[in-house]
């Protein structure tokens, strides 16, 4: 067994954390050095099942063999032996719901994906019972198919014999999170963090608890949830089938968007980060208090280190990176998502082309479950060009949905926003949102600050890094982006948008 041991800065230069990010298209692991240094890195993408229009579902043991192979195949790049890995964390796509057998190990149904619209009829039914002020009162979240509550409603009620297991005591829940942790140390810990927990619109961010009330409104049974911990400590331990035998300790946890906050070293309230990948995340730490948002951001665990808990207001947009991915797959205008960046700055800049990417309905500030997509300002002259551009366009003009709800929320003016993620590569992208926000972007050197977030949480549990100060002076900043373009552009260019997004609600609705 590897004993953690504290401060150990002589032997620490030929020890490892590894981060596992297990995303939603795919799942990663990384070694990291003590001074936060990649040094092995391995991804594998997996399958994305889309059953029926606006469902998206994950195979957990295809998700789980995927991380399996990622650390291994991390550990044979970086060529480092297993038993030099003081501690790994874990970070994860979030509200992603899996159910297992205790027993058997296997999960009843695959996993229904934060994405996916299949239980939008049980939130529509929540907010129908007037439930909504009670659900924002407790969890800090809007009534929406998006978190785990719905998800895990839908599993209990349609899977055959999925209740009966229940009552057993033979079925487990967890987020990607607790299903990891729980294959990792042979089926012994089922356990997730407050940073996970706090999107599953079941537990109470006041008095960080499992919410009895809510619990019985939406008939989910108790004896299913996973503890709930804080994000940097020692769960358990590998089991003999992984890291070649070697018991090396997982010490964090915290849901990807929480660890990009810890990974971009954000650890002041008023801090803000934009995470793009599959979609946006724009999350802004607010300190020791839970503050409800008036506009329809969601309040949050930002995480729990040391005793103490830190929150968060978070606006999530839902399509981001994934639009340039159907460009890439379902338009088939571009091969590769990097082709994304020399098509748009080719568009002509007086074209006025708006894409609405609202596939799976619209996240922070709208919270429209049932809208869908929409493009305007087709001419004749329009060439893939412009609707490559206009796609990444709107990735920026949600940033600025949320961002300006934001700062009218907590009335922080916010110039400067700390970028990472996929889509945080395309340097047209970045100066475009500098641009239309008004603001600086400053890009992070490395564009794994999700996987650094895990691995500084894994290492502070374990004194591989002493404190948060040491964590501060480990992080790099790389580009940085400012605004180049007139206030009247930027006013032109986004009531364009606003009129886009409008026109969209009204052809829905009629
Ligand atoms: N150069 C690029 N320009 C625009 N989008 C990109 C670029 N490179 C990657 N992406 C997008 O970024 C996303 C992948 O980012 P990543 O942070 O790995 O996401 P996730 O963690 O959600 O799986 C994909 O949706 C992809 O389309
Ligand atoms: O997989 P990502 O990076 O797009 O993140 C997904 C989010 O955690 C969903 O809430």
């Amino acid at each position: 067994m590897l004993v953690p041991m504290n401060g150990v800065s002589s032997m620490s230069d030929e020890q490892y954390i590894m981060a596992i990010d297990q995303g939603t298209t795919s799942s990663r692991a990384m070694l990291f050095n003590h001074v936060g240094q990649v040094v092995g890195k391995a991804q594998k993408e997996f399958t994305q099942h889309f059953p029926s229009p606006g469902w998206v579902e994950h195979d957990a043991e295809e998700i789980w063999n995927s991380v399996q192979s990622v650390m291994a195949d991390a550990l044979i790049q970086a060529h480092v032996a297993p038993y030099k890995v003081r501690g790994i964390g874990i970070t994860n796509q979030r509200e992603t719901t899996v159910m297992w057998n205790k027993k058997t190990g296997q999960p009843v149904h695959r996993a229904i994906v934060w994405q996916s619209k299949q239980t939008a009829a049980i939130a529509d039914e929540w907010k129908a019972a007037g439930l909504t002020d009670m659900i924002r009162q407790k969890t800090g979240l809007v009534v929406d198919s998006y978190f785990s509550a719905s998800k895990i409603k839908w599993l209990l009620d349609n899977v055959p014999g999925c209740r009966e297991q229940a009552e057993n005591g033979d079925l487990l829940f967890g987020t990607i999170d607790t299903w990891l942790l729980w294959k990792l140390t042979g089926g012994k810990v089922h356990a997730t963090d407050y940073t996970n927990a706090s999107r599953t619109m079941l537990f109470n961010i006041n008095d960080l608890q499992w919410d009895q009330e809510l619990l019985s409104a939406f008939d989910i049974p108790a004896n299913i949830l996973p503890e709930v911990r804080p994000s940097s400590e020692i769960y358990g331990y590998t089991a003999n089938y992984t890291m070649s035998g070697v018991s090396v300790p997982i010490c964090g946890i915290a849901g990807d968007q929480q660890a990009a906050l810890v990974g971009q070293t954000a650890f002041d309230a008023g801090n803000v980060k934009n995470t793009y990948g599959t979609g946006a995340f724009i999350v802004m730490n607010i300190g020791d208090k839970p503050t409800l948002s008036n506009q329809g951001l969601l309040t949050t665990i930002a995480y729990g280190i040391g005793g103490k808990v830190t929150y968060a207001l978070e606006g999530s947009i839902f399509v981001a990176g994934s639009a340039i991915q159907w460009l890439r797959d379902g338009m088939e205008l571009v091969n590769d998502a990097s082709e994304s960046e020399a098509l748009a700055r080719a568009a002509d800049e007086d074209d006025n082309v708006y894409v609405v990417p609202a596939f799976t309905g619209l996240g922070a500030p709208y919270w429209d479950q049932s809208l869908r997509g929409a493009v305007f300002g087709l001419t004749r002259g329009t060439t893939k060009a412009q609707f490559v551009r206009a796609t990444l366009q709107a990735i920026a003009y949600q940033t600025k949905d949320v961002v300006d709800t934001m700062a009218a929320d907590t009335g922080l003016p916010i110039d400067a926003l700390h970028v990472d993620g996929g889509a945080a590569r395309n340097d047209y992208l970045m100066q475009f949102q500098a641009d239309i926000l008004n603001a600086t972007i400053r890009r992070a050197k490395i564009s794994e600050t999700t996987a650094l977030g895990a691995a500084f949480l894994a290492g502070l549990a374990i004194g591989f890094w002493q404190d948060q100060d040491e964590l501060r002076k480990l992080y790099e900043s790389g580009d940085s982006f400012t605004p180049q373009i007139t206030d009247e552009r930027r006013h032109k260019l986004y009531h364009g948008w606003q009129v886009a997004i409008k026109a969209a609600q009204a052809f829905e609705q009629d």
